[in-house]
């Protein structure tokens, strides 16, 4: 069996790299979505873990096939050996790490010294619990009679009519630079590795292009989702198939259990999309800069607002700014120390921001006592992100995507479409972008437009259904439904958990117009897919995010922090001016630093906030010049 998985998927390697020769079967320039399914490169060396995962992947599906869900089960979850591995993929990977060495690597690995690729980029991410595939390794998950789950397109654009119906009328004082640095840090922690193949691609073709019907040509490499001729928004436009390609999973060893996604970057919050692997640094240790100072590979991916790369670029300038400030200093460094000291200090000053300023805000005072952030580093942990986070709840903060943000060139204001800031970045000004980007108040009570029927657009008109993608991730990953994470978070953290029999059992999370809905289209109470958690009603008293989603991303952060052996609170290796630096230095000092803002926001996260002169934070910050010399 193991030999002919590896045929299948030596073949199937083949056929994806004949497919991705035809121009037929690639996004072209000027379609809406031409590279919103970028894919990179199977690099080299990536090859063999490609294959190895395919074939493991090939190997459990004639498994489940031959012997059926239950037993595949047994053997997936270790009941039957524990540490099983197909042959041919025998032996660990040696890396050795030097344990005096005072700074990061650049793909995460030696973090962890008794575990040396724990968090490092490529690694796959974790089932907190077995997926709930209906053949228990890959086929879509059923409702309990066994009938499919509701239509994606279907259910997706019904929510947003009853959401539209139901509007409360809700404002918000949260800003957009909330969403865009928060984005950033998803960044940080989740690369989305997009089916590959030895050529990067700008998205493979599963759709003909306008979207009126599948194209002819299927392949592994695309899975488009349907629309119905009678589709609120996309019926009259002549649309059909919407394109959504599927993400590679990481499974290098062969072993025999769930295999998750792939994840492109390093999962702790080093700042490794902006660093990148194979950062570009001139002889004096400054980063190559690109697009408001973001790195060429933030500034080169897709699909990205000009907000990200602005906000992304603050960090990349602080990087350049703190060379400068070093190279004054009386007592000389090398140049590599002094990089990686700023480096060092760049990635102290963004941890702090996320975990003293960003979790605060967005966890309210109750859930961020209760989350334990105050851990202490814990190397027996593996560094990862959660696949249910990746593919389900962590998505949450789209819904928060509104109509219209604010651009302010020359401190005048316009409102904008939310989805043009995507497309021809350099059009854009980034103090204008971000000017108007702390301006710009979120979208509540209902879904916008921009999210639901154009996102991505570039003519205002074809665009395509973000939260469609996000359920879609959600099935692909085979996440178990709603009540199954609910249970397993209550559990783990000795919450009571009750039973949901009917639908009406589910007002407690929903309103009940929502809940109504979901009878319409569900069987049963515990098919709801947990994607919809992200409309949840329930919070921690203060808490920006709903419930479920707010306790999962508790954990995430949890994680990722304590798993960081050179974490900025406990890093041995930062100096007194490093740690002074962290603690006077946030947002404020960057927008001050590093914008041509008249005045700069004092609470970036809100609209409307106190502002305080940029020149007086600017001579600020100029009187600690002399802690950079003591890094
Ligand atoms: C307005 C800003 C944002 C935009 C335009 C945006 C857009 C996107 C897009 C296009 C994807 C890829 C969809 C796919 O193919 O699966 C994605 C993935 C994702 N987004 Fe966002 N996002 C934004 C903000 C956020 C925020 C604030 C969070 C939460 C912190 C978040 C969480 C995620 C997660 C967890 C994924 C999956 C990870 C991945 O595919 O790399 N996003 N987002
Ligand atoms: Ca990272």
């Amino acid at each position: 069996m193991e030999q002919e998985a590896l045929e299948r998927a030596v073949a199937e390697m083949e056929n994806n790299e004949v497919f991705a020769m035809n121009p037929d079967n690639l996004m072209r320039a000027g379609e809406f979505d031409d590279g919103f399914f970028q894919t990179k490169a199977i690099k080299g060396f990536e090859e063999l873990g490609v294959r190895r995962t395919l074939t493991t992947q090939k190997f459990l599906q004639s498994l489940a096939q031959k012997y059926g869900v239950c037993e595949t089960k047994n053997l997936l979850e270790g009941r039957c050996y524990s540490n099983a591995t197909l042959p041919c993929c025998k032996g660990t990977e040696q890396i050795k790490c030097d344990r005096s060495y005072p700074f990061r690597s650049y793909d995460g690995s030696c973090n962890n010294l008794k575990h040396p690729t724990w968090g490092r980029r490529g690694n796959p991410l974790k089932y907190p619990i077995a997926p709930c595939y209906s053949d228990s390794v890959s086929k879509p998950a059923r409702s309990k009679s066994g009938k499919p789950l509701p239509r994606n397109r279907v259910l997706i654009s019904d929510v947003a009519k009853v959401l539209d119906d139901t509007r409360s009328g809700l404002t918000s004082k949260m800003s957009m630079s909330t969403v865009f640095f928060s984005e950033m840090v998803n960044g940080d922690m989740i690369g989305r590795a997009t089916k590959r193949t030895r050529k990067p691609s700008n998205g493979y073709r599963g759709c003909v292009a306008g979207g009126s019907d599948r194209s002819s040509n299927v392949s592994p490499l695309t899975n488009p989702l349907r629309v119905q001729p009678d589709d609120r928004y996309f019926g009259p436009l002549g649309v059909r198939c919407l394109n959504f390609n599927p993400q590679e999973k990481a499974n290098d060893r062969c072993e025999l259990k769930y295999a998750a996604d792939r994840n492109l970057e390093s999962s702790y919050l080093d700042l490794s999309i902006l660093y990148t692997d194979e950062p570009q640094y001139d002889d004096q240790g400054k980063l190559k800069l690109f697009q408001c100072g973001a790195s060429e590979a933030i500034a080169e991916s897709e699909p990205i607002s000009v907000h990200k790369i602005a906000i992304s670029g603050l960090f990349g300038k602080l990087h350049n700014y703190c060379v400068d400030r070093v190279g004054s200093c009386p007592k000389s460094s090398d140049r590599h120390s002094v990089r990686e000291r700023c480096r060092a200090l760049v990635i102290g000053v963004y941890q702090k921001i996320i975990y003293e300023q960003l979790l605060p805000f967005l966890f309210g005072k109750e859930l961020y006592e209760r989350c334990g952030l105050n851990c202490e580093y814990n190397p027996h942990v593996e560094s990862a992100v959660s696949q249910v986070y990746k593919s389900g709840p962590g998505r949450f903060q789209h819904i928060w995507i509104p109509d219209q943000m604010m651009y302010k060139p020359g401190g005048q204001s316009q409102w904008l479409p939310f989805n043009v800031f995507f497309h021809d970045h350099e059009q854009f000004e980034c103090t204008a972008a971000l000017a108007g980007l702390v301006e710009s108040p979120i979208q509540v009570g209902r879904l916008s437009d921009a999210y639901v029927n154009i996102f991505y657009t570039e003519d205002g008109v074809h665009g395509t259904c973000l939260p469609c993608i996000d359920l879609g991730r959600n099935r692909e990953a085979g996440l178990c439904p709603l009540v199954t994470l609910k249970h397993y978070i209550e559990q783990l953290i000795g919450e009571e958990s009750k039973c949901y029999n009917t639908f009406e059992d589910l007002r407690d999370m929903f309103s009940p117009e929502f809940t109504d809905l979901l009878k319409q289209y569900y069987e049963s109470p515990s098919d709801v897919d947990v994607l919809l958690s992200i409309l949840e009603n329930r919070r921690y008293p203060g808490a920006k995010l709903p419930k479920l989603v707010s306790q999962v991303t508790c954990l995430e952060f949890k994680r990722l922090k304590c798993t960081d052996r050179l974490f900025y609170t406990w890093n041995p290796y930062l100096g007194e001016g490093a740690r002074h630096l962290i603690k006077a230095l946030d947002f404020t000092a960057l927008f001050a630093l590093f914008t041509d803002m008249p005045d700069v926001p004092l609470e970036p996260f809100i609209v409307d906030g106190p502002r305080v002169a940029t020149s007086d934070v600017r001579s600020y910050v100029k009187s600690l010049d002399y802690l950079f010399c003591h890094l």
